[in-house]
């Protein structure tokens, strides 16, 4: 038996001598030559809660702390994470593999956009495409010596970040939800998925969670009410972070100048995943 038995064969790639159950794996091999110790999937409800921007500036926050960082963007159809470090360059691509693009401070980011001819071309693929795509991202690019990869999930739990889910070996997933949304049943349905995956969920971010007046310093709950620790409570998830809605961050994204911004939101949430380097 391995010295790390959890005793959970579902979700255990061991072949030890007392496996009970046979092993359920789709998941793709990487590349020979890429090295990747630990990968954390970001996934949304619904577009436009900041899901891109959480797993940015999640991969900024532990650069910062002197990890190797990496993003892999699966949202293929919606792809917003080379803008929002400022890449402008093309992914080389030889007959070995691809070579991701490094970011100003040296994180590895691989991307439809980065592919493309002109990152204003839109992807209309069919699903089975895109989940390749991503499949691809993963076992053709040559990751170098990655500590930490954050995958911007496609939106929702429909066919394609299900089939991400199988092809990756996930180590956790952290969902990102906003006020404006059925939070209870978004994270209900986040948190079926991956028990289905059995894939273990680190806790949940809630996105612009309110606005701080810089007139009066009052806080103000723009998008209504938080049902956050509700249903963290429910299931026993933590709250891992509540951003404010704060124009800088959106200023920083369209400018390309993420690794600028000077906000600490995530610093916790960094140092919870910095945890799963000793699992
Ligand atoms: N806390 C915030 N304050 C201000 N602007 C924000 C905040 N979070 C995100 N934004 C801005 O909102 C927009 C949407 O964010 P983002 O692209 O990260 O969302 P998303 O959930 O990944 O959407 P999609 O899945 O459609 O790509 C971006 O312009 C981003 O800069």
């Amino acid at each position: 038996m391995s010295e790390n038995c959890k005793q959970n064969c579902n979700s255990c790639s061991e072949e030890c001598a007392e496996r009970q159950k046979p092993r359920i794996d789709f998941s793709e091999t990487l590349h020979e030559k890429s090295c990747v110790k630990k990968v954390i999937g970001v996934v949304s409800g619904k577009g436009g809660v900041g899901k891109s921007f959480v797993t940015s500036m999640l991969a900024v926050a532990m650069n910062r702390l002197g990890y190797r960082t990496a993003i892999l963007d699966a949202d293929v159809t919606g792809p917003s994470i080379p803008k929002a470090f400022g890449i402008k360059e093309r992914a080389l691509v030889s007959d070995e593999g691809v070579i991701p693009v490094k970011s100003k401070t040296g994180i590895q980011m691989m991307s439809v956009n980065l592919l493309l001819e002109h990152d204003t071309d839109p992807v209309v693929w069919r699903g089975p495409i895109l989940a390749n795509t991503v499949k691809q991202f993963w076992k053709d690019v040559i990751w170098d010596h990655v500590d930490f990869m954050f995958i911007d999930m496609p939106p929702g739990t429909g066919d394609v970040p299900l089939t991400v889910f199988q092809s990756i070996a996930v180590d956790g997933l952290i969902i990102v939800t906003s006020p404006q949304e059925l939070v209870s049943m978004i994270v209900t349905k986040a948190v079926k998925m991956a028990e289905m995956m059995n894939i273990p969920i680190i806790g949940l971010v809630e996105n612009m969670s309110y606005y701080r007046c810089p007139d009066n310093g009052k806080n103000y709950q723009i998008f209504g009410e938080s049902h956050i620790e509700e249903i963290a409570g429910q299931y026993h998830l933590p709250v891992l972070a509540r951003i404010p809605i704060d124009p800088q961050i959106s200023t920083a994204c369209d400018r390309g100048m993420i690794e600028m911004l000077e906000g600490n939101w995530l610093d916790s949430t960094a140092r919870t995943v910095e945890k799963m380097e000793e699992e």
